[in-house]
């Protein structure tokens, strides 16, 4: 038996569930890739479509876009493409990477909207704001010196707040007042069909809600793209299901199709289920945990930097405090080596775990003066000894606030919030208890194929695009 490099032979069984080993960044455990050989890997296997060559052109004249698409079009795979080019144009610290939530602004090493803007909670008017932003020196700093800002899962933004930050960029940037956004170069992403906004009210039709609704929308951008190309399925039927649910229809096909995948069976634990609200995420997987026998390790993050910055490593991109045990599902929170396909959202049971001096490794998570390493048997067969990652909260090119932890997650449940933008391969839901548009879509949407989907139950009626959202894409990409 092997582990990855880590020879059993040197291993011995102690504690009942602890192996003996020395783990350091030059042990001999493979599980770290050169970043130039996980490059060249990445490098070999991209071939741009050519919806997506054109928005890198565009980018490259300095032209501002809004890129959109289905679920699995290669939106984020792009964006990541754009800020290399971004930086090389305008240079390191002059490209701010921003996100509508903490996990997708930490997924780009970026940060949330509302940091960047230094606006707090935007609710105030923007002449308030504008005063608020003229007091906070930092935030005063990032808005003169950005030359680019990217925005990505746009339809979580509200129009409000895209209409008020057009003005804060022109009125800060008073050189550029006469020019949209103050003259930046604007790079939004994302898709509307998929979580909207949360707005604070209860009659969401008669106002603005979705950031297409903004004043400034259409004058912001040179260009606005759909990618039309589907990567992350490749199966046809579920292709097509998928684009009628995206916008809310679900025709006598589709309706055979999720019938098929209906089952009153338990799925075995290994799937993952996903659940609109976290009151279940977190009651099934303590339940879970709670059923195990064996040692609770418990691993506490290490947070530095300042707020708000700080703050933003608490919004779910990986718990402050990860409890596991022999036998947990957890999936992992991070890419640790793309090569072996251990990339974020893969899932694994813990299998074992490995006693360590590493210093880092103790301050995590000490036990007998030694610290615990997680062993996770992947889906795929692969062992591998999880080690410490780091997110990193960046400004322009400065990091603001770092989090080390375990990159695993409890995973028997996930909430429908935590996996828009996740790749899974089986997955259970039940669809009869979506509350909001876009819900049903962004859970179906995860998995790569229609074997690993699993259902409980379903209400066609469930299944909703927004209206206006249905206008927008057909007067825009039809
Ligand atoms: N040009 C391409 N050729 C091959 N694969 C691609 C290409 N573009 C993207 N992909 C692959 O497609 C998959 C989905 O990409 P990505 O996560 O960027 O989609 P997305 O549009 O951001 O999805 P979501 O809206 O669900 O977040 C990834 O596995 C990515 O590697």
């Amino acid at each position: 038996m092997r582990i990855e490099g880590v020879k059993m032979k040197s291993i011995v069984s102690s504690l009942g569930i602890a192996f003996r080993g020395i783990v350091t960044k030059s042990s001999t455990i493979e599980n770290k890739p050169t970043r130039s050989s996980s490059r060249a890997a990445r490098k070999k296997k991209i071939k741009w479509t050519d919806r997506q060559s054109q928005i890198l052109s565009s980018i490259s004249k300095g032209e501002s876009v809004f890129i959109t698409g289905s679920a699995g079009s290669g939106k984020t795979m792009l964006v990541k493409e754009i800020i290399k080019l971004l930086k090389k144009i305008h240079g390191r610290s002059a490209v701010f990477i921003t996100a509508s939530t903490g996990v997708a602004a930490c997924a780009l090493s970026g940060q949330t909207l509302h940091s960047f803007a230094g606006v707090g909670l935007a609710t105030a008017d923007r002449e308030v704001l504008f005063s608020r932003v003229c007091k906070d020196k930092e935030a005063l700093k990032r808005w003169k010196n950005a030359k680019a800002l990217v925005i990505d899962e746009i339809s979580m933004v509200d129009a409000n707040l895209f209409d008020n930050l057009e003005f804060l960029a022109r009125k800060l940037r008073s050189k550029f007042s006469d020019e949209r956004w103050g003259g930046l170069q604007l790079v939004v992403s994302g898709d509307f069909f998929q979580l909207p906004p949360i707005i604070d009210s209860q009659d969401s039709l008669s106002m603005k809600e979705f950031a297409f609704e903004a004043d400034c929308w259409n004058s912001s951008f040179d260009l606005q793209v759909e990618l039309s190309t589907v990567f992350r399925q490749s199966e046809p039927p579920l292709i097509r299901l998928l684009q009628g649910i995206r916008r809310g229809k679900c025709d006598f096909e589709d309706f055979k199709l999720l019938k098929q995948r209906c089952s009153n069976t338990e799925p075995e634990a290994s799937v993952i289920r996903l659940y609109p609200r976290n009151e279940d995420v977190k009651r099934v997987n303590e339940k879970r945990l709670s059923s195990l026998e064996g040692k609770l390790v418990v691993y506490h993050a290490l947070d530095s930097g300042d707020d708000p910055w700080k703050g933003q490593l608490h919004q779910g991109i990986t718990p402050t405090c990860l409890n596991i045990r022999i036998g947990a599902r957890v999936m992992l929170t991070k890419n640790v080596n793309i090569n072996r396909k251990l990339v974020n959202g893969a899932a694994g049971t813990v299998s074992n775990f490995f006693v360590t001096k590493d210093g880092a490794v103790r301050d995590l998570c000490s036990d007998n003066g030694c610290g615990l390493l997680p062993i996770v048997r992947f889906d795929s067969g692969r062992e591998w000894v999880v080690e410490p990652e780091m997110w990193i909260v960046m400004e322009g090119d400065k990091v603001c606030a770092r989090r080390m932890q375990i990159p695993l997650v409890l995973a028997w449940a996930l909430s429908i919030h935590k996996c828009q933008g996740m790749t899974l391969d089986r997955l259970h839901t039940n669809l009869s208890r979506a509350f909001d548009y876009g819900m049903v879509y962004v859970a179906l949407s995860r998995v790569r194929s229609l074997e690993g989907l699993h259902l409980s139950g379903f209400k066609p009626r469930k299944i909703r695009a927004h209206p206006k959202v249905l206008r927008f894409y057909e007067d825009h990409f039809e």
